[in-house]
């Protein structure tokens, strides 16, 4: 097991819960990260692992617990005033503003997200899409684009928000073990930029290129944490996630 203390940890949520109506998704969650740490999250579908990852992006607020980054509570800021911190999300489903190129896409993240003036944001946008490989689709419709280039325009936006800390909700999902292999190269650029990650991915293989440490979710509850193949070998995380059979 990994220890996190507290006083080091960037992003810390204390005793979440999350319900939905009658339904308990998330039950008593405690999670603790350092402001550099490159975090996997994975789990059987409906284990809670985005729902977690809203609670912590501020998208909704827990039914009880709270949340701190960088030392601060922000169980009552909104995401918008999350981002502005640096804590930045991705979502499973890209939904770009159609209407828009990928350029002003990427553009209405600097400046929103992230708060930059025009000239600021202009450049912002276009390092964000270069570090994507996106210039030669800088004036595309966001429309028009296939699953790949929604999902690294997903993370372009994300990155023109200036994250210090990023959460990644299944950037790979849907993708061919290929396509999926070209957002690791991006991500580990972000890792060698120091950029925090917490990603939770469903193609394993994908992810612990980049994770350094693991963790398993079942039921609303965080079932293992700590070293990726320990994790992944967790007779727990074997019976829960990887199809074991009954002990
Ligand atoms: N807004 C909502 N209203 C009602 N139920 C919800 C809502 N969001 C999530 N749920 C339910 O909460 C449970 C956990 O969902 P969540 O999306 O967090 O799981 P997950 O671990 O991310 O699953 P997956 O791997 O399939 O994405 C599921 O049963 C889901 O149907």
């Amino acid at each position: 097991m990994v220890t996190h203390p507290q006083q080091q940890a960037a992003l810390v949520a204390a005793g979440i819960h999350k319900g939905f109506g009658a339904l308990v998704v998330l039950d008593a969650v405690d999670f603790a990260m350092a402001a550099d740490e490159a975090v996997g999250i994975v789990g059987p579908n409906g284990a809670g692992k985005t729902t977690l990852l809203s609670v912590l992006s501020g998208a909704f607020p827990p039914s009880a617990g709270t949340v701190s980054f960088k030392g601060d509570d922000v169980t009552s800021l909104p995401a918008t005033q999350r981002c502005r911190l640096g804590l930045v999300r991705t979502h499973q489903v890209p939904k770009p503003f159609s209407g828009m190129t990928t350029f002003e896409n990427v553009f209405v993240a600097a400046s929103h997200g992230a708060g930059l003036g025009r000239d600021e944001a202009y450049e912002e946008a276009l390092g964000s899409l270069k570090l994507c490989g996106m210039l030669d689709i800088a004036n595309r419709r966001a429309e028009t684009l296939g699953l790949l280039d929604r999902k690294r325009l997903e993370l372009a936006r994300a990155l023109a928000a200036r994250p210090t800390l990023l959460l990644l909700d299944e950037i790979g999902g849907g993708l061919t073990d290929g396509e999926a292999g070209e957002l690791v190269g991006t991500i580990r650029e972000l890792r060698r930029r120091k950029i925090g990650i917490v990603w939770i991915e469903h193609i394993v293989h994908i992810l612990l290129q980049v994770a350094e440490r693991l963790i398993c979710m079942d039921a609303g509850k965080i079932i293992a944490d700590g070293e990726p193949q320990a994790v992944m070998a967790d007779p727990e995380v074997v019976r829960a996630y990887l199809g074991g059979g009954p002990k």
